[in-house]
């Protein structure tokens, strides 16, 4: 197999960049559909339209629902069809859908993402979730988005909760390729990882293990710092890139298998469901009480779920367990790329692993919550 390494055409990072959005947005396109929630409209959207339409560009606002759903994608197609440019303003969501919807029309997308909580503003492929929020599919686009503008500023008055969120999505980058690339799996560009590609995955835990706890701090002060510019990158750009042309492994398959479930568990994050599920690849790799605690510890600092409690799955049953894991390994999921076949028994025994190696190590250091 050939190896594949596939990125944004361009990214830009700094302290109030979205007052440049038309600057930079006008050598797309002159005519933007420009998709944002409510909260995220009075927030930062209503500064960026006005922005482009100083800069001579034609716009239409679209409130998202919320959902990177199908039936969601096709209403807000349906909106665009003067449109010769897609502008994404907001969360995963938000940005997942308005790549769906430039695929669908066949123009440019621009990715704004208004906080770090993941790493999809720079991939080129979307998550696809029912209504309801169960995961679907993944969908796959001939190209990344054409722009990623990234604005510090507005990322470091969000809520620690989110950058914490988008750490541990970002955490999972290292874990996860390492595995695809041992088992030879194949990333989500459709081909092997080159050395780029690893080398910024690796690139990724290293920065978020440097400066991932001052970033945080940073963040509760809402300053924009060195540490929280190097955290905000390696959220969005070095993990972005890192896990679409490193490779996906089991966390994100047992993540997935988690969004089945119902109840409280759909109160937390991505990367919060992404930690737990981080931590459980760890289990099911039998990698050594060293690096199991090095991840325990460096979650709970940053107040990341790590126990079954942790993810409202305090009572779980044994069937519920079965279901997540027989998700996660279903035909095609990213689990599959690991060296060793794995069966849903061998995810079941490894998410209570997890579970039970974290209550240990909170018992150890006399943590509490
Ligand atoms: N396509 C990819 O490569 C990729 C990668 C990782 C994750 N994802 C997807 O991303 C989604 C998760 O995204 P998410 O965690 O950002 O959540 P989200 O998109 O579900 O929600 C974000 C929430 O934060 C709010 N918000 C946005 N900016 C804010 C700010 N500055 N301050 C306060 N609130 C703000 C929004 O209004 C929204 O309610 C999942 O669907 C996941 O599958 C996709
Ligand atoms: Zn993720």
């Amino acid at each position: 197999m050939e190896k594949v390494f596939i990125s944004p055409s361009r990214y830009v990072q700094g302290k109030d960049v979205l007052l440049k959005a038309g600057e930079y947005v006008k050598k797309i396109g002159d005519n933007a559909l420009v998709l944002a929630d409510e909260f995220v409209w009075d927030l930062a959207g209503n500064t960026v339209l006005e922005n482009l339409e100083q800069s001579g560009i034609q716009t239409k606002r679209i409130v998202f629902g919320g959902e990177a759903s199908t039936e969601e994608i096709k209403r807000i197609a349906a909106d665009g069809k003067e449109s010769n440019v897609v502008i994404g303003i907001g969360g995963g969501k938000t940005l997942d859908t308005a790549k769906a919807v430039a695929d669908e029309l066949q123009v440019g997308v621009v990715i704004l993402p208004t906080t770090a909580s993941t790493d999809a503003p720079t991939s080129g492929l979307s998550v696809i979730y029912s209504e309801e929020g169960t995961f679907e599919s993944y969908k796959f686009y001939d190209k990344n988005p054409d722009l990623v503008l990234v604005d510090t500023k507005i990322i470091a008055q969000a809520p620690p909760r989110f950058l914490a969120s988008g750490i541990a999505d970002a955490m999972a980058t290292w874990v996860e390729a390492r595995a695809s690339i041992e088992g030879r799996g194949t990333n989500m560009a459709g081909g092997l990882a080159t050395i780029a590609g690893q080398a910024i995955a690796e690139k990724a835990e290293e920065v978020l293990f440097e400066y991932g706890l001052l970033a945080y701090e940073a963040n509760k002060r809402q300053i924009v710092t060195p540490a929280l510019e190097a955290v905000v990158e390696a959220n969005t750009l070095l993990s972005g890139l890192g896990f679409e042309s490193g490779g996906l492994g089991a966390a994100h398959a047992i993540h997935n298998g988690f969004t089945a479930l119902h109840g409280e568990i759909h109160s937390l994050t991505h990367g919060e469901k992404v930690a737990f599920g981080t931590l459980t690849q760890l289990a099911l790799e039998d990698r050594t009480l060293d690096e199991i605690n090095t991840y325990i510890d460096f979650y709970l600092a940053l107040g990341l779920p790590v126990t079954l409690e942790d993810i409202k799955l305090k009572d779980v049953s044994d069937e519920d367990l079965l279901k997540v894991a027989e998700l996660a390994v279903q035909e095609g999921e990213s689990i599959h790329n690991l060296p060793d076949t794995i069966t849903a028994d061998q995810v079941v025994d490894a998410i209570k692993a997890a579970d039970q190696y974290a209550k240990a190590y909170k018992q150890l250091v006399g943590y509490e919550n």
